[in-house]
């Protein structure tokens, strides 16, 4: 038994955890082989799938940057990339840099002796590349960031600041320079930075700082310490990739996912087992806090909630007050419970006491009873390492870049006394208000937005990105979706092509996906892109490992074009990725800002384009107001990147002059090209199917703008016959009738959910036959 300290600094008895860390992962125990994220265990399907195609990525980028940057392992913040800096294999987080130290001397965390550079890797951030200098100084936070601080000038422990080296990491971004020091210090945090500007460092530091210097070491048998939230699977998976490789020196810190479309059972089994540090999807995490017994977070420390308004958006608002409150109570009643735990030892022990100190005639004993090792006093204390002391209570962190009025109220039930970031929160009759910093150059009494706010509703974009729209007729859509996709992969780019396109559904995702791969390749009589450029698909209705491999892949392909809905649009670090196409319009504007954050991320350039038929122009001043300036790019210029028919299948043109009528004449080919598409698809049922399932779910979409942008994207407004050309039909389908494909894919995903149960079955029985024999 020990003596230790809650998180709320009540001294609490608890068993002492066993030295499990270090030791090397049992091959005989299922239970190690359903270890997700964990250092020391072999992983399950899924999670395994995932990691793999991580460290893949991770190492494809390396070898990309090596190739591409003189050993940059990555790019460097705003202010390195200036210049050039240059750390040094012997630095050790610098010569001025102390390690620092736990009680005992032992070196905090990282094992002693290791080099904060990590083997002597060096990292050199050089002033090469695409970088525009600046922009991230221009986050949208406020930031004078200039002063050249390390990590460890954060206050970062020296093994901690050592793996971010390590990893390529070489010094904190302006917004990591705003929000560490808050966190470390101890308090809430609310913070609003532009996409791409490493806010996801942000939390996972000052999270790892504080876990790795516990004294005595954290056990995984202790349950879960820190809970991130994220709005999408990929996002979590995301995040515990990161966090695997920051933990890779702290294999007594275990991390894992809880995700919806996984195994509840594995999950289940992983909770038991422990899960140091949990990301996870509002959902899963609720059904496992109310149906999981063994899954304990009485000790948790960190709560975090990124892309926070969108966890709102998408309806979570009810599931996230119930997973606050849960784990209040779930904490309060572990704290009651150890406390009277703790006063029945402590009248266990006095009793002792009284025998040995009293000898209360019985015997004269006292010599073969000695007092209980160390007494209150001499007991193991869990304190932090490295100048950081326990929390007192949980932390909270709710993050995103674009923030709106109802998180007010969950700010107001989840923090406490909240450092804020990037905004201003105020105190008003009706609770809690965001508005935007005036200080971050906002007017601040801007018209209520589209999310209802005041000022928030102004964006800050990175200034490398490129903003454009295109005009484009209906029945062009397809066209010209074509000619901007070939445009842009034509030419080869060191470090890559990638492309990410939006649609509205999950049905206009599998359309394109199957007309602009296969059934071009067949019209056309060759591929729509070139053959180095993959052509993957992501939607919310793909089984989750299918979601996970395509993740993966477009991760560490060199080029590739990714057709998608809006379950990519948060927070998804893919690298490099050069352009964005807006093909359907984006619901709010807050929605625009982070589908065209997939690119220019980091201070890298990359162009976003937006497809608006005549009627949808408007949209561009409401972009305008929010802060968002888009320029004009005429469809004419695509004109030579259009589709063609094959040549014996071209018609006679009216005119044949194409480059003296602006393009006419291409787009006429184009048309007739369409037609060919058409007349295709109408043959294949199943292409007719994808085509009017497409159509109806595109429709749909449309109709569920919100009240401010009704005006403009009505549905009253579509020429639905110029609506079905685009998706290759001759006319409107009927729009009453279910989704003959959807039920279909559903079916599948149900069966591979199905297959991968049983797969994971067999695996656990084979892994405990081999632990009974
Ligand atoms: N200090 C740093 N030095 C170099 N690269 C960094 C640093 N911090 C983060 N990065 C990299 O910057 C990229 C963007 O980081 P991250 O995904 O955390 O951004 P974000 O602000 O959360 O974006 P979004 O709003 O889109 O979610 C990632 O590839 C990350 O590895």
């Amino acid at each position: 038994m020990v003596l230790t300290r809650s998180p709320r600094g009540l001294w609490v008895c608890m068993s002492r955890p066993s030295a499990a860390g270090g030791r090397a992962a049992d091959p005989d125990d299922p239970d190690e082989l359903l270890t997700a994220g964990g250092p020391d265990g072999e992983e399950e399907g899924d999670v395994a799938a995932a990691m793999a195609s991580m460290a893949a990525r991770e190492a494809a980028l390396r070898a990309e940057a090596e190739a591409a940057g003189g050993g940059a392992g990555r790019r460097a913040p705003a202010e390195e990339l200036e210049g050039v800096v240059d750390f040094g294999d012997d630095d050790d987080g610098g010569g001025s840099r102390k390690r620092r130290r736990l009680d005992g001397g032992k070196a905090a965390g990282g094992g002693a002796g290791s080099k904060g550079g990590a083997g002597g890797t060096a990292v050199k951030a050089s002033g090469r590349g695409n970088f525009t200098p600046g922009s991230l100084i221009r986050a949208g936070t406020n930031a004078a960031a200039s002063d050249g601080a390390g990590w460890a000038d954060l206050g970062l422990a020296a093994s901690l600041a050592g793996q971010l080296e390590s990893l390529g990491f070489a010094a904190p971004t302006a917004i990591q320079r705003q929000v560490l020091p808050v966190l470390l210090a101890g308090r809430d945090a609310l913070v609003r930075a532009q996409t791409g500007s490493g806010k996801t460092l942000c939390y996972l530091l000052p999270i790892i700082h504080d876990l790795q210097a516990q004294q005595p070491r954290i056990s995984r048998g202790e349950g879960t310490y820190a809970i991130i939230l994220a709005p999408t699977r990929e996002l979590s998976i995301q995040v515990l990739d990161v966090a695997s490789s920051l933990l890779r020196r702290y294999h007594w810190l275990v991390a894992g996912l809880l995700i919806g479309g996984e195994n509840r059972a594995h999950e289940k089994a992983r909770l038991r087992k422990g899960v140091t540090l949990l990301a996870a999807s509002p959902g899963r995490l609720l059904d496992h806090l109310n149906s999981t017994a063994s899954f304990r977070t009485s000790e948790l420390r960190w709560l975090v909630l990124d892309e926070a308004d969108r966890l709102l958006d998408l309806g979570f608002e009810a599931k996230l007050r119930e997973i606050t409150e849960l784990l209040n109570r779930r904490s309060a009643a572990a704290e009651g419970a150890e406390q009277k735990n703790c006063e029945e030892e402590a009248g266990e022990e006095d009793e002792e006491q009284e025998d040995v100190e009293g000898g209360s005639g019985r015997g004269g004993g006292g010599e073969g009873k000695g007092k209980k090792a160390g007494g209150a006093g001499g007991k193991a204390q869990r304190g932090g390492g490295g100048g950081v002391g326990p929390l007192e209570r949980r932390r909270t962190v709710l993050l995103s870049a674009t923030l709106h009025r109802q998180l007010g109220a969950l700010a107001e039930l989840a923090l406490q006394d909240p450092a804020v970031v990037g905004f201003e929160m105020k105190q008003t009759s009706s609770g809690t208000q965001l508005t935007a910093a005036a200080s971050a150059g906002n007017p601040s009494a801007l018209p209520e937005g589209d999310d209802g706010t005041a000022g928030l509703s102004t964006y800050s974009l990175p200034a490398s990105l490129r903003q454009s729209w295109v005009e484009v007729p209906a029945k062009e859509r397809l066209a010209a979706l074509a000619a901007l996709l070939r445009s842009r992969t034509a030419r080869q780019r060191v470090g890559g092509t990638k492309v990410v396109v939006f649609l509205s559904s999950c049905d206009g995702v599998e359309f394109h996906h199957h007309v602009l791969g296969d059934m071009w390749t067949a019209v056309a009589g060759g591929p729509l892109l070139p053959r180095r450029c993959a052509l993957l698909k992501l939607h919310g209705d793909m089984p989750q490992r299918e979601r996970t491999e395509t993740f993966g892949s477009f991760a560490k392909e060199g080029d590739g074009v990714l057709l998608c809905t809006d379950v990519a649009a948060r927070g998804l670090d893919f690298p490099n990725v050069t352009t964005i196409i807006q093909y359907d319009v984006p619901g709010a504007p807050s929605e625009y800002v982070h589908r065209v954050g997939r690119s220019a991320r980091m201070g890298a350039t990359g162009e976003a384009v937006l497809l608006l038929m005549p009627h949808e122009v408007p949209y561009v001043n409401l972009l305008r107001s929010k802060g968002v300036l888009l320029e004009q790019e005429q469809l004419d210029k695509l004109a030579r990147w259009m589709p063609t028919p094959p040549p014996e299948a071209a018609p006679p043109l009216k005119r044949r002059d194409g480059a003296a009528d602006g393009g006419g004449a291409a787009r006429q080919l184009a048309q007739h090209f369409l037609r060919l598409l058409a007349g295709a698809v109408s043959r294949d049922p199943h292409a007719a199917q994808l085509a009017n399932d497409a159509f109806r779910s595109y429709v749909r979409a449309y109709a569920t703008h919100g009240s401010e942008l009704k005006p403009v994207f009505s549905v009253r407004n579509l020429h639905l016959g110029h609506v079905a050309h685009a998706f290759c039909l001759m006319e409107p389908p009927r729009m009453v009738g279910g989704s003959g494909t959807a039920a279909e894919r559903k079916r599948r995903k149900r069966e591979a959910l199905e297959a991968a149960d049983a797969s994971r079955r067999r695996k656990m029985k084979q892994a405990a036959r081999r632990v009974a024999s």
